[in-house]
């Protein structure tokens, strides 16, 4: 299997991500610059997290606009694997690859703690290594990390299971004092309506590795290796 991260101005997580795809992978992932508008192919491409272009103007609305950008969607468009964590979600949100948006953190606080998911569907790329209602803990790291969308938006995520993870308690329980950053129905994830995309706020590839403390993130990662190689 071969994997890109692209890699813009601002990026603070694509070293993270590099790790956990090489473990999993065997091999390194292609960095790729946000000024390139070509890269080799690839059978994963990960928008990593981080402050691109510095979180001016909104969130991700600038790197949607990279070069680099027309080709991830020209790429996603014919089935590609897309992964966009945290700033890689607001740009996958911001290009019209996922539908809604992210917004200002509720308490208007950036928002830095391990948070417990609760997996929607093990049915998928990107999650086939986790049972359906498994709560697994990621880390949460953003400002602009609320998802927003509209009552219809919400119904039909929820009828075409393209919601990857809600945020939950210990329990497992999706409750609203789980929700770190008012997420609309405690969502922290979602898919594409082909599940070839996914959107995410928490971090996967800083639970990869016990030192991080942690490692329900590798499943991921490993997951991907084994659909996609
Ligand atoms: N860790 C991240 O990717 C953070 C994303 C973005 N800079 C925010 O704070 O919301």
């Amino acid at each position: 299997m071969k994997a890109a991260v692209v890699v813009f101005p601002g990026s603070n997580c694509d070293r993270d991500v590099a790790v956990a795809l090489e473990r999993a992978m065997g091999r390194p992932p292609v960095m790729v610059w946000h000024k390139d508008s070509d890269f080799e192919d690839v059978d994963l491409v990960v928008l990593p997290g981080g402050f691109s272009y510095g979180d001016y103007l909104r969130v991700g609305a600038i790197s949607a606009h990279a070069n680099v950008m027309r080709e991830v969607k020209r790429r996603a468009g014919k089935g590609v694997p897309v992964l966009g964590i945290c700033n890689g979600f607001q740009v996958l949100t911001e290009s019209g690859l996922l539908p809604g948006a992210l917004m200002r953190n509720k308490s208007l606080r950036f928002v830095c703690k391990d948070v417990g998911l609760k997996v929607e569907t093990g049915q998928s790329l990107f999650t086939s290594r986790y049972e359906t209602g498994q709560r697994v803990t990621f880390m949460a790291a953003h400002h602009d990390g609320s998802y927003f969308i509209d009552d219809a938006g919400r119904r039909q995520l929820e009828d075409r299971e393209q919601i990857a993870f809600r945020y939950c308690d210990e329990r497992g329980q999706v409750t609203p004092e789980a929700n770190p950053n008012g997420s609309v129905a405690n969502i922290a994830g979602i898919f594409n309506s082909e599940k070839t995309v996914l959107g995410m706020m928490p971090h996967p590839e800083r639970m990869a590795d016990p030192v991080l403390g942690g490692e329900d993130g590798r499943a991921m990662f490993e997951g991907l290796v084994e659909a996609l190689s």
